[in-house]
C-alpha cells in the first residue's frame, strides 16, 4: 500500500494553471489513484497514510491526547519558545538553472500554537518562501527546523530538520480543486482503496472525525456536494484535509481571498481557535481582519528579504 503511490513535486504556478480538476503539482507515478488538486497544494500528498513522503518508512503518527485537542482547555499563546518552535536560518532561494535570487538569507522563528503572518508586495517572494517551508522546493542555502526547548528555556535536543510530511498548506482558492461529488469523498480522495488493514482506516477515520470537529463541519452531512457549501464551509472543508494528519506547521496561502464579509468573519474565527492547537503561518494581504490573531508579522520586501515588522494598520 505504501508503495502504490508516489507524487513528484513540478512547479506548483504552472500546476495552478491546469483545468481538468486532476492532480497537477505532484507528478503521480505508478499508481491506481487519482489525487484532487487541492490535495496536490498539500504536502501530505506525499504519502495519504503518513503525510511523509511515499518512499519513507511508515511510522504512524499518535493521536494527540483528547485534552490537548478540546480548545477550551487550550493554554494561551506565549512569546517565549517555551516548547518548541519553528525556525527558519539564513534561507536563500535561487531557482536551479538560474542566476535569479528570488529569497535573501530569510530568517524568522515561530514558537508553537502561534499564529505568523508574512505580508508584503505581488512578486516579492513570498510564495517563493512558502513553497520551500512545505519542501516542493529545496532552499539553495540555509536552515528549516524545529528546535524543542525545556522548562528551564534551554534547547533540550539538537534541531530536527521540519520535515515536508509535517506541513500541512492550503494554497489560494482551494476550493476550485475540489473534484468528488460529496464531503466524504473529498476529504479520503487519496487515502488508500485496497481491502484489508482494517486498523489503518480505523486510525484515518477517527483522525477524520476529529478534523472534522476541529474545523466545525460536523453538522454538515458527509453527503453534500462540496461546491454546495458556502464560501467559508468550503475553507473549512480545505482545512479539515489538512487536519487529518495534525501537522507541525500550517501554511496558508491568502485564505480570505474571494470570499464574502461574513465568510471572511467566518474563516477568521476558525483560525482564533485553531491557533490554540496548532502552529500557523499565513501569506496574506488581508491585515485588518487577520490584526486581531497575528501573534507575529513580517513584511516580505522586493528581492526577497524578510523583516519582522508591525502590521501597518
Ligand atoms: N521558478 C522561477 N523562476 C524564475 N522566477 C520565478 C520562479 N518562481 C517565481 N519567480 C519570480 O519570483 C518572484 C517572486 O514570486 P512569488 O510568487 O514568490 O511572489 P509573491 O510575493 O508570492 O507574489 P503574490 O503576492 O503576487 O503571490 C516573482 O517575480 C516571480 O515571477
Amino acid at each position: 500500500m505504501d508503495g502504490c503511490v508516489d507524487f513528484r513535486p513540478i512547479d506548483p504556478k504552472e500546476g495552478r494553471k491546469d483545468h481538468q480538476g486532476i492532480q497537477s503539482n505532484y507528478k503521480l507515478l505508478g499508481c491506481s489513484v487519482r489525487r484532487p488538486r487541492n490535495m496536490a497544494s498539500s504536502v501530505f500528498a506525499f504519502n495519504p497514510l503518513t503525510g511523509r513522503r511515499a518512499r519513507e518508512p511508515v511510522t504512524p503518527i499518535a493521536p494527540k491526547s483528547r485534552s490537548s485537542l478540546n480548545f477550551r482547555n487550550s493554554h494561551a499563546v506565549k512569546f517565549k519558545c517555551e516548547h518548541s518552535c519553528f525556525e527558519v536560518s539564513n534561507v536563500s532561494y535561487q531557482p536551479p538553472g538560474t542566476e535569479l535570487s528570488l529569497l535573501n538569507s530569510v530568517s524568522f522563528s515561530l514558537p508553537e500554537k502561534s499564529f505568523g503572518l508574512i505580508f508584503g508586495r505581488s512578486g516579492s517572494g513570498k510564495t517563493t518562501l512558502v513553497q520551500l517551508l512545505a519542501g516542493i522546493s529545496k532552499p539553495t542555502s540555509g536552515s528549516i527546523y524545529i528546535k524543542k526547548y525545556g522548562n528551564d528555556g534551554n534547547p533540550v535536543q539538537s534541531p530536527e530538520p521540519l520535515s515536508s510530511g509535517r506541513v500541512g498548506i492550503v494554497f489560494q482558492f482551494p476550493e476550485r480543486y475540489f473534484v468528488a461529488d460529496n464531503v466524504l469523498d473529498e476529504v479520503t480522495f487519496g487515502w488508500p482503496r485496497q481491502k484489508g488493514d482494517l486498523q489503518m482506516k480505523e486510525h484515518l477515520a477517527l483522525r477524520l472525525q476529529r478534523a472534522i470537529n476541529w474545523v466545525g463541519l460536523s453538522g454538515i452531512s458527509l453527503d453534500r456536494d462540496p461546491h454546495s457549501l458556502s464560501g467559508g464551509y468550503k475553507r473549512r472543508l480545505a482545512l479539515a484535509i489538512q487536519l487529518v494528519q495534525v501537522p507541525d506547521l500550517l501554511i496558508l496561502d491568502e485564505p480570505l481571498a474571494g470570499l464574502d464579509w461574513k465568510a471572511r468573519a467566518d474563516v477568521v474565527k476558525l483560525l482564533k481557535h485553531l491557533k490554540k492547537e496548532l502552529t500557523i503561518l499565513v501569506v496574506s494581504h488581508d491585515l485588518k481582519e487577520l490584526a486581531a490573531i497575528v501573534d507575529r508579522s513580517w513584511r516580505m520586501e522586493m528581492g526577497g528579504i524578510l523583516r519582522e515588522e508591525s502590521l501597518p494598520i
